[in-house]
């Protein structure tokens, strides 16, 4: 049963699906657990939370025949990693590619970069950054971490979950004003979360559901959730 949009909340969420799923071998965006393609999981559950979910990817294409109903594709540049006035990144209402033209295979920037041309996109305060291989995210639990976003210090660029390998950068909340910082440390060739968010003031969010963050990357862990 879909899930009520939480009441004014002023938040666009990102998904990243521009990954090269090399240890799975496949794409992880079209997997099916139980039945439903990542993607498709991972969106639904975004749109329970924000009102605009776009979606970064280099090949949108390859998900257009999922059901994303009310998703913008925003269409990862290959040639610029960052956007700049000379090569602004194409807005999420631009056509997609057609599927029968070649489909272009550029090497992904990654992550880090993927969100910077997101979030240069985002008009809300706050974002609300997903991979797309998260299959057990819950959306009351993302709730309960909105509702803290109000109490978040004024210098904190991040909100996010801490565990023992450092912050959890791709399931948490970012603020759209970080845009210019994260751009000087990609443009000075930074292209690791951690290493960006330890120049930074971070809150911590409380890891009540540590489950949530699982994340299938080989064929093994889709064996643990299917
Ligand atoms: N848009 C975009 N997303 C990316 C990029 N690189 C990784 N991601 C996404 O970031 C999330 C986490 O990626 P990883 O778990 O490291 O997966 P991956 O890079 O696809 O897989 P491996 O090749 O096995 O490391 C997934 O949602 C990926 O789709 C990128 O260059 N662009
Ligand atoms: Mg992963």
């Amino acid at each position: 049963m879909p899930h009520a949009p939480c009441p004014n909340t002023k938040l666009t969420a990102i998904v990243l699906a521009g990954g090269q799923s090399s240890r799975m071998g496949e794409d992880k965006a079209l997997l099916k657990i139980q039945g439903i393609p990542l993607l498709e999981s991972v969106c639904t559950i975004a749109q329970a939370c924000a009102d605009t979910v776009y979606i970064v990817t280099p090949w949108p294409e390859r998900y257009q025949h999922l059901l994303l109903p009310d998703c913008k594709f925003i269409q990862e540049s290959p040639s610029s990693p960052v956007p700049s006035p000379q090569s602004p990144i194409p807005s999420p209402q631009s056509p997609v590619p057609n599927p029968q033209s070649p489909i272009p295979n550029p090497q992904p920037h990654g992550p880090l970069v993927g969100f910077a041309q997101g979030l240069a996109q985002v008009q809300t305060d706050w974002v609300l950054l997903l991979a797309c291989d998260l299959p057990k995210l819950r959306v009351e639990a993302l709730q309960e971490w909105i509702a803290r976003l109000d109490t978040v210090g004024d210098d904190a660029i991040a909100a996010l979950a801490h565990h023992a390998k450092g912050w959890e950068p791709l399931c948490g909340f970012y603020r759209q004003r970080c845009l210019p910082q994260l751009l000087e440390f990609i443009n000075q060739g930074g292209r690791s979360f951690q290493q960006w968010l330890k120049q930074n003031s971070v809150q911590v969010l409380p890891l009540l559901e540590p489950e949530m963050l699982f994340n299938c990357n080989t064929p093994e862990d889709v064996w643990k959730v299917n």
